[in-house]
Protein backbone atom coordinates (compact mmCIF):
# COMPACT_ATOMS: atom_id res chain seq x y z
CA UNK A 1 0.00 0.00 0.00
CA UNK A 2 1.21 3.65 -1.20
CA UNK A 3 0.55 5.04 2.26
CA UNK A 4 1.14 8.44 0.81
CA UNK A 5 -1.43 8.25 -1.96
CA UNK A 6 -4.04 7.48 0.61
CA UNK A 7 -3.13 9.86 3.29
CA UNK A 8 -2.93 12.78 0.69
CA UNK A 9 -6.20 11.46 -1.42
CA UNK A 10 -7.80 10.95 1.26
CA UNK A 11 -6.79 14.38 2.94
CA UNK A 12 -9.16 15.51 0.21
CA UNK A 13 -12.26 13.98 1.62
CA UNK A 14 -11.99 14.09 4.86
CA UNK A 15 -14.09 13.19 7.84
CA UNK A 16 -16.34 15.05 9.94
CA UNK A 17 -14.99 14.47 13.48
CA UNK A 18 -17.17 12.20 15.80
CA UNK A 19 -19.60 11.14 12.69
CA UNK A 20 -20.62 8.00 13.43
CA UNK A 21 -22.61 5.90 10.64
CA UNK A 22 -23.48 1.95 10.30
CA UNK A 23 -23.76 -0.23 7.57
CA UNK A 24 -27.41 -0.95 7.57
CA UNK A 25 -30.20 -3.09 5.96
CA UNK A 26 -28.77 -1.78 2.48
CA UNK A 27 -25.55 0.12 2.87
CA UNK A 28 -25.00 3.79 4.42
CA UNK A 29 -27.52 5.84 3.85
CA UNK A 30 -27.95 9.25 4.90
CA UNK A 31 -28.00 12.92 4.13
CA UNK A 32 -25.99 13.00 0.97
CA UNK A 33 -23.63 16.11 2.43
CA UNK A 34 -22.65 13.44 5.38
CA UNK A 35 -21.41 10.92 2.64
CA UNK A 36 -17.97 12.33 1.08
CA UNK A 37 -15.65 10.39 3.05
CA UNK A 38 -18.01 7.77 2.88
CA UNK A 39 -17.43 7.27 -0.40
CA UNK A 40 -13.71 7.63 -0.91
CA UNK A 41 -12.84 4.82 1.66
CA UNK A 42 -15.72 2.79 0.31
CA UNK A 43 -13.48 2.89 -3.17
CA UNK A 44 -10.81 2.09 -0.35
CA UNK A 45 -12.50 -1.06 0.77
CA UNK A 46 -14.15 -2.28 -2.76
CA UNK A 47 -10.71 -2.52 -3.96
CA UNK A 48 -9.19 -4.75 -0.76
CA UNK A 49 -12.45 -6.64 -1.25
CA UNK A 50 -11.43 -7.33 -4.90
CA UNK A 51 -7.47 -8.07 -4.11
CA UNK A 52 -9.05 -10.49 -1.45
CA UNK A 53 -11.09 -12.02 -3.62
CA UNK A 54 -9.30 -12.09 -6.76
CA UNK A 55 -12.72 -10.74 -8.96
CA UNK A 56 -14.65 -7.19 -9.93
CA UNK A 57 -16.61 -5.78 -7.15
CA UNK A 58 -19.27 -3.33 -7.70
CA UNK A 59 -20.13 -0.09 -5.31
CA UNK A 60 -23.79 1.34 -6.21
CA UNK A 61 -24.15 5.21 -5.24
CA UNK A 62 -27.89 5.64 -4.75
CA UNK A 63 -30.07 5.48 -1.55
CA UNK A 64 -32.97 4.49 -3.43
CA UNK A 65 -36.33 5.09 -2.00
CA UNK A 66 -35.30 7.86 0.24
CA UNK A 67 -35.39 11.70 -0.35
CA UNK A 68 -33.66 13.01 -3.02
CA UNK A 69 -31.44 15.26 -0.79
CA UNK A 70 -30.02 11.60 1.11
CA UNK A 71 -27.48 9.24 -0.59
CA UNK A 72 -25.71 6.15 0.06
CA UNK A 73 -23.66 3.16 -1.33
CA UNK A 74 -24.12 -0.19 -1.58
CA UNK A 75 -20.51 -2.90 -2.31
CA UNK A 76 -21.32 -5.87 -4.31
CA UNK A 77 -19.75 -9.02 -4.03
CA UNK A 78 -18.65 -11.32 -7.39
CA UNK A 79 -21.53 -13.19 -8.32
CA UNK A 80 -23.11 -10.02 -8.20
CA UNK A 81 -24.96 -10.65 -4.53
CA UNK A 82 -24.60 -8.39 -1.34
CA UNK A 83 -21.38 -8.12 0.32
CA UNK A 84 -20.43 -10.72 2.93
CA UNK A 85 -21.48 -9.99 6.80
CA UNK A 86 -18.21 -9.53 8.02
CA UNK A 87 -16.97 -7.21 5.38
CA UNK A 88 -20.02 -5.56 6.34
CA UNK A 89 -18.38 -5.23 9.62
CA UNK A 90 -15.57 -3.84 7.89
CA UNK A 91 -17.65 -1.38 5.88
CA UNK A 92 -18.73 0.20 9.39
CA UNK A 93 -15.40 0.25 10.85
CA UNK A 94 -13.47 2.35 7.78
CA UNK A 95 -16.28 4.65 7.79
CA UNK A 96 -16.14 5.82 11.46
CA UNK A 97 -11.95 5.48 11.56
CA UNK A 98 -11.15 9.28 12.76
CA UNK A 99 -9.40 10.78 9.79
CA UNK A 100 -5.85 10.37 11.51
CA UNK A 101 -6.96 6.51 12.47
CA UNK A 102 -7.47 5.88 8.80
CA UNK A 103 -4.32 4.34 7.27
CA UNK A 104 -4.10 1.95 10.84
CA UNK A 105 -8.16 0.40 9.97
CA UNK A 106 -7.14 -0.02 6.79
CA UNK A 107 -3.79 -1.92 7.87
CA UNK A 108 -6.17 -4.11 10.33
CA UNK A 109 -8.25 -5.19 7.66
CA UNK A 110 -5.28 -6.22 5.42
CA UNK A 111 -3.50 -8.64 8.35
CA UNK A 112 -6.94 -9.88 9.28
CA UNK A 113 -7.90 -10.79 5.81
CA UNK A 114 -4.00 -11.81 5.10
CA UNK A 115 -4.60 -9.74 1.81
CA UNK A 116 -1.80 -9.84 -1.12
CA UNK A 117 -1.21 -5.79 -1.60
CA UNK A 118 0.05 -6.87 -5.04
CA UNK A 119 -3.05 -8.52 -6.49
CA UNK A 120 -4.50 -6.84 -9.20
CA UNK A 121 -7.97 -4.82 -8.52
CA UNK A 122 -11.16 -4.04 -10.42
CA UNK A 123 -14.29 -2.28 -9.19
CA UNK A 124 -17.24 -1.45 -11.52
CA UNK A 125 -19.30 1.82 -10.17
CA UNK A 126 -22.47 2.97 -10.82
CA UNK A 127 -24.92 5.66 -9.72
CA UNK A 128 -28.74 6.67 -9.26
CA UNK A 129 -30.08 10.49 -11.00
CA UNK A 130 -29.48 12.10 -7.71
CA UNK A 131 -27.40 15.86 -7.79
CA UNK A 132 -25.67 14.37 -5.32
CA UNK A 133 -24.52 11.14 -7.11
CA UNK A 134 -22.01 12.47 -9.12
CA UNK A 135 -19.54 13.99 -7.03
CA UNK A 136 -20.43 11.05 -5.08
CA UNK A 137 -19.04 8.42 -7.20
CA UNK A 138 -16.29 10.60 -7.93
CA UNK A 139 -15.16 9.63 -4.53
CA UNK A 140 -15.27 6.36 -5.04
CA UNK A 141 -13.11 6.13 -8.34
CA UNK A 142 -10.56 8.14 -5.97
CA UNK A 143 -10.15 5.37 -2.85
CA UNK A 144 -10.25 2.88 -5.82
CA UNK A 145 -7.32 4.37 -7.44
CA UNK A 146 -5.81 5.64 -4.34
CA UNK A 147 -4.88 2.05 -3.65
CA UNK A 148 -3.80 1.23 -7.03
CA UNK A 149 -7.05 -0.54 -8.19
CA UNK A 150 -8.63 0.16 -11.61
CA UNK A 151 -12.06 1.34 -12.21
CA UNK A 152 -14.85 0.67 -15.02
CA UNK A 153 -17.25 3.99 -14.43
CA UNK A 154 -20.77 2.52 -15.58
CA UNK A 155 -22.36 6.25 -14.97
CA UNK A 156 -25.86 6.28 -14.87
CA UNK A 157 -27.45 2.45 -14.19
CA UNK A 158 -29.57 0.86 -11.81
CA UNK A 159 -28.73 -0.75 -8.97
CA UNK A 160 -29.34 -4.06 -10.20
CA UNK A 161 -27.99 -3.43 -13.92
CA UNK A 162 -24.42 -2.78 -11.86
CA UNK A 163 -24.94 -6.38 -9.53
CA UNK A 164 -25.56 -8.10 -13.56
CA UNK A 165 -22.25 -6.37 -14.82
CA UNK A 166 -20.35 -7.63 -11.77
CA UNK A 167 -21.91 -10.94 -12.39
CA UNK A 168 -21.05 -10.87 -16.05
CA UNK A 169 -17.91 -9.97 -15.52
CA UNK A 170 -17.03 -12.64 -13.16
CA UNK A 171 -18.22 -15.27 -15.05
CA UNK A 172 -16.67 -14.73 -18.08
CA UNK A 173 -19.54 -13.71 -20.12
CA UNK A 174 -21.07 -17.03 -19.00
CA UNK A 175 -24.21 -14.87 -17.23
CA UNK A 176 -24.58 -12.38 -19.97
CA UNK A 177 -22.27 -9.28 -21.24
CA UNK A 178 -21.08 -6.63 -18.93
CA UNK A 179 -22.77 -3.94 -20.71
CA UNK A 180 -25.86 -1.91 -20.66
CA UNK A 181 -26.66 -3.32 -24.03
CA UNK A 182 -25.52 -6.71 -23.57
CA UNK A 183 -28.23 -6.77 -20.41
CA UNK A 184 -30.90 -5.00 -22.62
CA UNK A 185 -30.28 -7.97 -25.34
CA UNK A 186 -30.47 -10.87 -23.04
CA UNK A 187 -33.78 -9.77 -21.44
CA UNK A 188 -35.67 -8.51 -24.42
CA UNK A 189 -34.65 -11.90 -26.33
CA UNK A 190 -36.39 -13.71 -23.81
CA UNK A 191 -39.21 -12.01 -23.00
CA UNK A 192 -40.43 -12.11 -27.22
CA UNK A 193 -39.49 -15.74 -27.03
CA UNK A 194 -41.31 -16.09 -23.94
CA UNK A 195 -44.60 -13.97 -25.31
CA UNK A 196 -44.60 -16.52 -28.69
CA UNK A 197 -46.62 -18.11 -26.20
CA UNK A 198 -48.83 -15.93 -25.54
CA UNK A 199 -51.86 -16.79 -28.28
CA UNK A 200 -53.85 -14.09 -29.47
CA UNK A 201 -52.68 -11.09 -27.00
CA UNK A 202 -54.17 -7.79 -28.28
CA UNK A 203 -52.55 -4.53 -28.19
CA UNK A 204 -54.82 -3.48 -25.18
CA UNK A 205 -53.08 -6.38 -22.83
CA UNK A 206 -49.75 -5.40 -24.35
CA UNK A 207 -50.04 -2.16 -22.62
CA UNK A 208 -48.33 -1.17 -19.57
CA UNK A 209 -48.43 2.31 -17.41
CA UNK A 210 -45.13 2.70 -15.38
CA UNK A 211 -44.16 5.30 -12.96
CA UNK A 212 -40.40 5.94 -12.81
CA UNK A 213 -40.43 7.38 -9.65
CA UNK A 214 -38.59 10.42 -11.38
CA UNK A 215 -35.32 8.32 -11.24
CA UNK A 216 -33.02 5.78 -13.02
CA UNK A 217 -35.34 3.37 -13.75
CA UNK A 218 -37.30 6.11 -16.15
CA UNK A 219 -34.15 6.75 -18.24
CA UNK A 220 -33.51 2.64 -18.61
CA UNK A 221 -37.13 1.36 -19.34
CA UNK A 222 -36.86 4.54 -21.82
CA UNK A 223 -33.37 3.15 -23.17
CA UNK A 224 -34.75 -0.71 -23.68
CA UNK A 225 -37.63 0.56 -25.58
CA UNK A 226 -36.15 -0.63 -28.80
CA UNK A 227 -35.29 -4.01 -27.74
CA UNK A 228 -38.69 -4.70 -27.02
CA UNK A 229 -39.77 -4.74 -30.61
CA UNK A 230 -43.34 -3.21 -29.86
CA UNK A 231 -43.43 -6.61 -27.73
CA UNK A 232 -44.58 -4.50 -24.85
CA UNK A 233 -46.58 -0.64 -25.10
CA UNK A 234 -45.20 1.13 -22.15
CA UNK A 235 -46.25 4.24 -21.29
CA UNK A 236 -44.04 6.20 -18.98
CA UNK A 237 -44.82 8.62 -16.24
CA UNK A 238 -42.90 10.26 -13.33
CA UNK A 239 -39.74 9.92 -15.81
CA UNK A 240 -37.96 12.79 -13.71
CA UNK A 241 -38.38 15.54 -16.65
CA UNK A 242 -40.80 17.34 -14.31
CA UNK A 243 -41.15 15.81 -10.82
CA UNK A 244 -39.23 15.34 -8.13
CA UNK A 245 -37.68 11.89 -6.75
CA UNK A 246 -39.75 9.85 -5.38
CA UNK A 247 -41.70 12.57 -4.31
CA UNK A 248 -45.41 11.32 -3.77
CA UNK A 249 -44.52 8.33 -6.70
CA UNK A 250 -42.30 5.36 -7.02
CA UNK A 251 -43.09 1.54 -5.28
CA UNK A 252 -42.29 2.57 -1.84
CA UNK A 253 -44.81 5.41 -1.54
CA UNK A 254 -47.43 3.33 -3.25
CA UNK A 255 -46.99 0.41 -1.04
CA UNK A 256 -47.00 2.67 2.18
CA UNK A 257 -49.77 4.66 1.31
CA UNK A 258 -51.74 2.33 -0.44
CA UNK A 259 -52.33 4.87 -3.16
CA UNK A 260 -51.67 5.40 -6.30
CA UNK A 261 -48.55 8.02 -7.39
CA UNK A 262 -49.23 11.55 -8.54
CA UNK A 263 -48.23 12.58 -11.42
CA UNK A 264 -49.51 9.14 -13.43
CA UNK A 265 -52.87 9.13 -15.57
CA UNK A 266 -54.47 5.52 -14.30
CA UNK A 267 -57.63 4.36 -16.32
CA UNK A 268 -59.84 2.26 -14.42
CA UNK A 269 -58.70 -1.41 -14.72
CA UNK A 270 -55.40 -0.78 -16.49
CA UNK A 271 -52.73 -2.47 -15.57
CA UNK A 272 -49.57 0.13 -13.82
CA UNK A 273 -46.68 -0.41 -12.00
CA UNK A 274 -44.50 1.48 -9.89
CA UNK A 275 -40.40 1.12 -9.30
CA UNK A 276 -38.78 2.86 -6.67
CA UNK A 277 -35.67 5.31 -7.02
CA UNK A 278 -32.62 3.05 -8.03
CA UNK A 279 -35.70 0.44 -9.75
CA UNK A 280 -34.32 -2.76 -7.58
CA UNK A 281 -38.40 -2.77 -6.55
CA UNK A 282 -42.05 -3.24 -8.30
CA UNK A 283 -45.29 -3.14 -7.39
CA UNK A 284 -48.24 -3.46 -9.28
CA UNK A 285 -52.18 -1.82 -9.02
CA UNK A 286 -55.00 -0.54 -10.82
CA UNK A 287 -58.22 1.09 -10.17
CA UNK A 288 -61.55 -0.40 -10.38
CA UNK A 289 -65.02 1.00 -12.27
CA UNK A 290 -66.09 2.14 -8.47
CA UNK A 291 -62.07 3.99 -8.09
CA UNK A 292 -61.11 1.74 -5.09
CA UNK A 293 -57.19 1.15 -5.86
CA UNK A 294 -55.99 -1.80 -5.35
CA UNK A 295 -52.55 -3.08 -5.00
CA UNK A 296 -50.50 -6.08 -6.07
CA UNK A 297 -47.56 -6.18 -3.69
CA UNK A 298 -44.01 -8.30 -3.60
CA UNK A 299 -46.55 -10.88 -2.24
CA UNK A 300 -48.64 -11.76 -5.11
CA UNK A 301 -45.94 -10.99 -7.71
CA UNK A 302 -44.32 -14.25 -6.01
CA UNK A 303 -47.26 -15.94 -5.90
CA UNK A 304 -47.93 -15.52 -9.80
CA UNK A 305 -43.82 -16.41 -10.37
CA UNK A 306 -44.10 -19.66 -8.31
CA UNK A 307 -47.93 -20.43 -9.50
CA UNK A 308 -46.32 -20.16 -13.10
CA UNK A 309 -42.90 -22.05 -11.98
CA UNK A 310 -44.75 -25.02 -11.04
CA UNK A 311 -46.87 -25.60 -13.30
CA UNK A 312 -44.29 -25.48 -15.96
CA UNK A 313 -42.39 -27.84 -13.90
CA UNK A 314 -45.25 -30.37 -13.80
CA UNK A 315 -45.67 -29.90 -17.51
CA UNK A 316 -42.19 -30.57 -17.78
CA UNK A 317 -42.09 -33.53 -15.84
CA UNK A 318 -39.24 -32.25 -13.51
CA UNK A 319 -38.78 -32.88 -10.31
CA UNK A 320 -37.39 -29.69 -8.20
CA UNK A 321 -37.99 -28.22 -4.93
CA UNK A 322 -39.25 -24.71 -5.12
CA UNK A 323 -39.92 -22.68 -2.26
CA UNK A 324 -41.43 -19.03 -1.45
CA UNK A 325 -39.21 -16.75 0.73
CA UNK A 326 -40.91 -13.70 2.57
CA UNK A 327 -40.34 -11.13 5.55
CA UNK A 328 -42.24 -10.96 8.44
CA UNK A 329 -44.11 -8.16 6.47
CA UNK A 330 -45.42 -10.53 4.30
CA UNK A 331 -49.33 -10.58 4.26
CA UNK A 332 -50.82 -13.36 5.51
CA UNK A 333 -53.18 -14.32 3.28
CA UNK A 334 -50.13 -14.71 0.97
CA UNK A 335 -48.07 -16.93 3.40
CA UNK A 336 -51.69 -19.11 4.04
CA UNK A 337 -52.21 -19.31 -0.05
CA UNK A 338 -49.18 -20.49 -0.68
CA UNK A 339 -48.82 -23.01 2.39
CA UNK A 340 -52.14 -24.07 2.34
CA UNK A 341 -53.47 -24.33 -1.57
CA UNK A 342 -50.74 -24.24 -3.61
CA UNK A 343 -48.34 -26.10 -1.35
CA UNK A 344 -45.07 -24.72 -1.84
CA UNK A 345 -42.44 -24.87 1.05
CA UNK A 346 -42.39 -20.99 2.54
CA UNK A 347 -39.82 -19.70 4.39
CA UNK A 348 -39.58 -16.27 6.84
CA UNK A 349 -35.95 -14.51 6.70
CA UNK A 350 -34.99 -11.15 8.22
CA UNK A 351 -35.72 -7.97 6.20
CA UNK A 352 -33.25 -7.04 3.60
CA UNK A 353 -32.60 -8.55 0.47
CA UNK A 354 -29.29 -10.22 1.41
CA UNK A 355 -31.23 -12.32 3.91
CA UNK A 356 -34.11 -13.52 1.43
CA UNK A 357 -31.30 -14.23 -1.12
CA UNK A 358 -29.62 -16.56 1.06
CA UNK A 359 -32.20 -18.39 2.23
CA UNK A 360 -33.49 -18.86 -1.71
CA UNK A 361 -30.02 -20.77 -2.38
CA UNK A 362 -30.91 -23.77 0.00
CA UNK A 363 -33.86 -24.45 -2.73
CA UNK A 364 -33.37 -25.68 -6.78
CA UNK A 365 -35.38 -22.86 -6.74
CA UNK A 366 -35.82 -20.42 -4.42
CA UNK A 367 -38.85 -17.24 -5.12
CA UNK A 368 -38.13 -14.34 -3.24
CA UNK A 369 -39.94 -10.99 -2.51
CA UNK A 370 -40.18 -8.65 0.03
CA UNK A 371 -43.51 -7.81 0.21
CA UNK A 372 -42.68 -4.07 -1.04
CA UNK A 373 -41.43 -5.62 -3.79
CA UNK A 374 -38.12 -6.30 -3.96
CA UNK A 375 -37.54 -9.52 -5.21
CA UNK A 376 -36.13 -12.14 -7.68
CA UNK A 377 -36.00 -16.18 -8.76
CA UNK A 378 -32.74 -18.26 -7.60
CA UNK A 379 -31.97 -21.52 -10.28
CA UNK A 380 -29.43 -24.34 -8.42
CA UNK A 381 -26.76 -25.16 -11.53
CA UNK A 382 -28.42 -28.64 -10.99
CA UNK A 383 -31.94 -27.20 -11.69
CA UNK A 384 -30.61 -24.99 -14.98
CA UNK A 385 -28.87 -27.92 -15.69
CA UNK A 386 -31.54 -30.99 -15.86
CA UNK A 387 -33.86 -27.72 -17.51
CA UNK A 388 -31.56 -27.22 -20.22
CA UNK A 389 -31.24 -30.98 -20.75
CA UNK A 390 -34.87 -31.23 -20.98
CA UNK A 391 -35.26 -28.38 -23.66
CA UNK A 392 -32.20 -30.32 -25.60
CA UNK A 393 -33.70 -33.79 -25.77
CA UNK A 394 -34.79 -34.61 -29.15
CA UNK A 395 -37.12 -37.40 -28.16
CA UNK A 396 -38.75 -35.87 -25.07
CA UNK A 397 -42.24 -35.12 -25.64
CA UNK A 398 -43.54 -32.23 -27.33
CA UNK A 399 -45.12 -30.73 -23.85
CA UNK A 400 -42.20 -32.18 -21.83
CA UNK A 401 -40.23 -29.91 -23.78
CA UNK A 402 -42.00 -26.98 -24.90
CA UNK A 403 -42.67 -26.49 -20.70
CA UNK A 404 -38.51 -26.71 -20.39
CA UNK A 405 -37.97 -24.00 -23.25
CA UNK A 406 -40.29 -21.59 -21.37
CA UNK A 407 -38.17 -22.25 -18.29
CA UNK A 408 -35.46 -21.65 -20.13
CA UNK A 409 -36.95 -18.23 -20.94
CA UNK A 410 -38.10 -17.82 -17.99
CA UNK A 411 -34.32 -18.30 -16.48
CA UNK A 412 -32.86 -15.90 -19.20
CA UNK A 413 -35.05 -12.88 -18.86
CA UNK A 414 -34.75 -12.91 -14.74
CA UNK A 415 -31.92 -11.30 -13.15
CA UNK A 416 -30.65 -13.67 -10.61
CA UNK A 417 -28.11 -11.14 -8.60
CA UNK A 418 -30.89 -9.31 -6.95
CA UNK A 419 -34.28 -8.04 -7.26
CA UNK A 420 -35.09 -5.88 -10.84
CA UNK A 421 -37.87 -3.86 -11.48
CA UNK A 422 -37.47 -3.95 -15.29
CA UNK A 423 -36.53 -7.51 -14.99
CA UNK A 424 -39.52 -8.35 -12.52
CA UNK A 425 -41.70 -6.64 -14.97
CA UNK A 426 -40.62 -8.65 -18.05
CA UNK A 427 -41.47 -11.64 -16.43
CA UNK A 428 -44.55 -11.16 -14.81
CA UNK A 429 -45.29 -9.20 -17.99
CA UNK A 430 -44.95 -12.70 -19.80
CA UNK A 431 -46.53 -14.43 -17.61
CA UNK A 432 -49.89 -12.83 -18.38
CA UNK A 433 -49.82 -12.74 -21.81
CA UNK A 434 -48.62 -16.57 -21.63
CA UNK A 435 -51.69 -17.05 -18.97
CA UNK A 436 -54.04 -14.95 -20.90
CA UNK A 437 -54.40 -13.38 -17.43
CA UNK A 438 -56.15 -9.96 -16.37
CA UNK A 439 -54.37 -8.05 -13.47
CA UNK A 440 -57.61 -8.55 -11.71
CA UNK A 441 -58.07 -12.16 -12.12
CA UNK A 442 -54.47 -12.09 -10.81
CA UNK A 443 -55.80 -10.09 -7.61
CA UNK A 444 -58.18 -12.64 -7.07
CA UNK A 445 -55.89 -15.38 -6.46
CA UNK A 446 -56.08 -14.42 -2.69
CA UNK A 447 -57.82 -11.35 -0.68
CA UNK A 448 -54.87 -9.65 1.26
CA UNK A 449 -55.98 -9.14 4.84
CA UNK A 450 -56.03 -5.25 5.43
CA UNK A 451 -52.91 -3.54 7.13
CA UNK A 452 -51.07 -0.84 8.33
CA UNK A 453 -47.39 0.43 8.39
CA UNK A 454 -46.11 3.02 10.53
CA UNK A 455 -43.32 4.54 12.28
CA UNK A 456 -42.02 5.87 15.98
CA UNK A 457 -39.35 8.07 16.59
CA UNK A 458 -37.81 6.71 19.47
CA UNK A 459 -33.95 8.10 21.06
CA UNK A 460 -32.41 4.93 20.66
CA UNK A 461 -33.65 2.36 18.40
CA UNK A 462 -30.73 0.09 19.34
CA UNK A 463 -33.67 -0.20 22.56
CA UNK A 464 -35.55 -2.84 20.24
CA UNK A 465 -33.95 -6.43 19.80
CA UNK A 466 -35.80 -8.86 17.74
CA UNK A 467 -35.95 -12.57 17.54
CA UNK A 468 -37.96 -15.23 15.25
CA UNK A 469 -36.85 -13.50 11.95
CA UNK A 470 -37.79 -10.02 13.37
CA UNK A 471 -41.47 -11.36 14.15
CA UNK A 472 -40.60 -11.16 18.11
CA UNK A 473 -39.44 -8.57 20.26
CA UNK A 474 -37.28 -9.65 22.75
CA UNK A 475 -36.53 -6.21 24.43
CA UNK A 476 -37.52 -3.93 26.01
CA UNK A 477 -38.82 -5.99 28.59
CA UNK A 478 -42.65 -6.05 28.53
CA UNK A 479 -42.87 -4.46 24.92
CA UNK A 480 -43.57 -8.00 23.57
CA UNK A 481 -45.92 -9.00 26.29
CA UNK A 482 -47.85 -5.81 25.12
CA UNK A 483 -48.20 -6.59 21.74
CA UNK A 484 -49.44 -9.99 22.29
CA UNK A 485 -52.54 -8.19 24.36
CA UNK A 486 -53.09 -5.64 21.98
CA UNK A 487 -52.99 -8.70 19.15
CA UNK A 488 -55.67 -10.97 21.56
CA UNK A 489 -58.12 -7.89 20.83
CA UNK A 490 -58.82 -8.49 17.24
CA UNK A 491 -59.54 -10.87 14.64
CA UNK A 492 -56.94 -12.45 12.72
CA UNK A 493 -54.30 -9.98 13.46
CA UNK A 494 -50.86 -10.01 13.62
CA UNK A 495 -48.52 -7.18 14.83
CA UNK A 496 -44.61 -6.79 14.93
CA UNK A 497 -42.08 -4.15 15.12
CA UNK A 498 -38.37 -4.00 14.19
CA UNK A 499 -35.96 -0.67 14.18
CA UNK A 500 -35.25 0.02 10.68
CA UNK A 501 -31.73 -0.66 9.21
CA UNK A 502 -32.42 2.59 6.48
CA UNK A 503 -33.69 5.50 8.48
CA UNK A 504 -33.53 6.42 12.13
CA UNK A 505 -37.19 4.99 12.69
CA UNK A 506 -39.04 2.51 14.94
CA UNK A 507 -40.80 0.26 12.21
CA UNK A 508 -44.57 -1.10 13.12
CA UNK A 509 -46.85 -3.41 11.19
CA UNK A 510 -49.54 -4.69 12.16
CA UNK A 511 -52.62 -6.63 9.94
CA UNK A 512 -56.19 -7.47 10.60
CA UNK A 513 -59.50 -8.81 9.48
CA UNK A 514 -60.74 -4.72 8.37
CA UNK A 515 -58.91 -2.02 7.63
CA UNK A 516 -59.97 -0.10 10.69
CA UNK A 517 -58.98 -2.94 13.12
CA UNK A 518 -55.59 -2.93 11.41
CA UNK A 519 -54.98 1.11 11.89
CA UNK A 520 -56.02 0.61 15.34
CA UNK A 521 -53.48 -2.01 16.25
CA UNK A 522 -51.11 -0.69 14.31
CA UNK A 523 -51.69 2.57 16.77
CA UNK A 524 -51.98 1.20 19.56
CA UNK A 525 -48.61 -1.35 18.96
CA UNK A 526 -47.04 2.38 18.36
CA UNK A 527 -48.17 3.99 21.55
CA UNK A 528 -46.59 0.73 23.62
CA UNK A 529 -43.42 1.24 21.61
CA UNK A 530 -43.21 5.04 22.38
CA UNK A 531 -44.04 4.40 26.07
CA UNK A 532 -42.01 1.24 26.68
CA UNK A 533 -38.89 2.07 24.41
CA UNK A 534 -37.99 5.90 24.92
CA UNK A 535 -40.07 7.76 22.22
CA UNK A 536 -39.52 11.29 21.28
CA UNK A 537 -41.58 13.71 19.90
CA UNK A 538 -45.22 13.76 20.57
CA UNK A 539 -47.19 10.57 21.08
CA UNK A 540 -48.55 8.89 18.25
CA UNK A 541 -51.88 10.33 17.04
CA UNK A 542 -54.69 7.83 16.31
CA UNK A 543 -55.41 7.16 11.94
CA UNK A 544 -58.80 8.12 12.53
C1 LIG B 1 -40.43 -2.58 5.70
C2 LIG B 1 -39.57 -2.29 4.54
O1 LIG B 1 -40.10 -2.12 3.43
N1 LIG B 1 -38.25 -2.22 4.75
C3 LIG B 1 -37.29 -1.96 3.69
C4 LIG B 1 -36.24 -0.97 4.13
O2 LIG B 1 -35.53 -1.53 5.21
P1 LIG B 1 -35.69 -1.07 6.74
O3 LIG B 1 -34.60 -1.81 7.46
O4 LIG B 1 -37.06 -1.50 7.13
O5 LIG B 1 -35.57 0.41 6.76
O6 LIG B 1 -35.33 -0.74 3.06
C5 LIG B 1 -34.60 -1.89 2.65
C6 LIG B 1 -33.64 -1.50 1.55
O7 LIG B 1 -34.29 -1.01 0.43
C7 LIG B 1 -35.58 -2.98 2.19
O8 LIG B 1 -34.87 -4.14 1.87
C8 LIG B 1 -36.59 -3.25 3.30
O9 LIG B 1 -37.55 -4.16 2.88
MG1 LIG C 1 -34.28 0.23 -4.05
Amino acid sequence: MNCDDVSKQSGLHPKPPGLVLQYGTAGFRTNAKLLDHIMFRMGLLATLRSKKTKATIGVMVTASHNPEEDNGVKLVDPMGEMVTPTWEGYATQLANAEQEDLLAALKDIIEEEAINMSQEADVFVGKDTRSSSASLSKAVLDGVSALGGRNKDYGLVTTPQLHYMVCCQNTQGKYGEATVEGYYKKLCQAFIQLTKNASNCTDDQKHLSVDGANGIGALKVREMESYLKKELHISLFNDGSAGKLNHQCGADFVKVQQNPPTGMKINSGERCCSFDGDADRIVYYYTDSEGQFHLLDGDKVATLISTFLKELLTQAGIDLEIAVVQTAYANGSSTNYLEDTMKVIVRCAKTGVKHLHHAAQEFDIGVYFEANGHGTVLFSKAAEEKIRQLAEDSIADDERKRAALLLQDTINVINQTVGDAISDMLLIEAILAIRGMTIQQWDAIYKDLPNRQLKVKVSDRRAIDTTDAERRAVSPTGLQEAIDTLVKKYSQARSFVRPSGTEDVVRVYAEADTQESADALAHEVSLAVYRLAGGVGGEPKPLH
